[in-house]
């Protein structure tokens, strides 16, 4: 490892599902290597092949709610300890599909789970560990929904949930990011993808590039 080395940057990706983040992660991560940036893509719940198998049982196994929310930070400590953390203090940035902003959306505001034993869970998991920046997708959940139905793929457990609960998981989305500015930065995502990722490239730039 260069012990000299900059730490790295920690980029996360949020959103209702189908709300596109996919394709705009790509794009990112290619922007930043062909700046010459060393760049870890990932996911969450997933990462680690530990987490992988996790995210296999939370997207198609039916489980109590506070035994979904407690596998969801197995999965983020395992990813922590053995991608994120390393690749940042080797220099290396690190791209990733959700992060704790999620669990707060999904579990607390979507299923109603109570905030306060999450903030004692983020502060086990990672303490002192934030994302530099967080692009927040918002966008009606109907369209997103649309979009879901629109891939033909068997949708997962969360994706089964119905209007109510989304519209539940992008208020706590818009809230949290209401609270933290400058951190979480919200994307009008209901536009055409090259817009979306015009504003993006643009954000990445201002915040490390001008
Ligand atoms: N800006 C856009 N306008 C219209 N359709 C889009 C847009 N962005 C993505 N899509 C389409 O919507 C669908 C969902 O997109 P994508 O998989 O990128 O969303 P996602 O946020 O990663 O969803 P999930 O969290 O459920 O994995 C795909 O079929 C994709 O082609
Ligand atoms: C990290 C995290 C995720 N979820 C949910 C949100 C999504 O429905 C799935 C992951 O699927 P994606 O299509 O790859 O986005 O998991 C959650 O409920 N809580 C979390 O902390």
């Amino acid at each position: 490892m260069n012990q000299t080395s900059a730490r790295g940057r920690f980029i996360t990706f949020e959103g209702i599902d189908g709300a596109g983040k996919s394709s705009q992660i790509e794009a990112v991560v290619s922007v930043l290597r062909e700046r010459g940036i060393a760049v870890e893509q990932s996911r969450e719940p997933g990462g680690t092949p530990l987490g992988e198998r996790l995210r296999d049982l939370l997207l198609h196994e039916p489980m109590h709610l506070e035994t979904e929310a407690m596998l969801m930070f197995a999965a983020r400590r395992e990813h922590v300890a053995r991608l994120i953390e390393p690749a940042l203090s080797a220099g290396r940035w690190v791209v990733c599909d959700r992060f704790s902003d999620a669990t707060f959306a999904y579990q607390v505001g979507g299923r109603g789970l109570d905030a306060a034993k999450f903030d004692v869970l983020e502060s086990w998991v990672h303490p002192g560990l934030q994302p530099d920046l967080t692009l927040l997708f918002d966008l009606p959940p109907e369209v997103a929904a649309s979009r879901v139905r629109s891939t033909g793929v068997n949708p997962d457990r969360f994706e089964r949930e119905q209007r109510d609960f989304f519209v539940r998981v992008r208020d706590a989305y818009l809230e949290r990011a209401h609270r933290a500015p400058q951190r979480i930065r919200i994307i009008d995502a209901d536009r055409s993808p090259e817009q979306i990722r015009a504003q993006i490239e643009a954000i990445v730039a201002e915040r490390w590039f001008a």
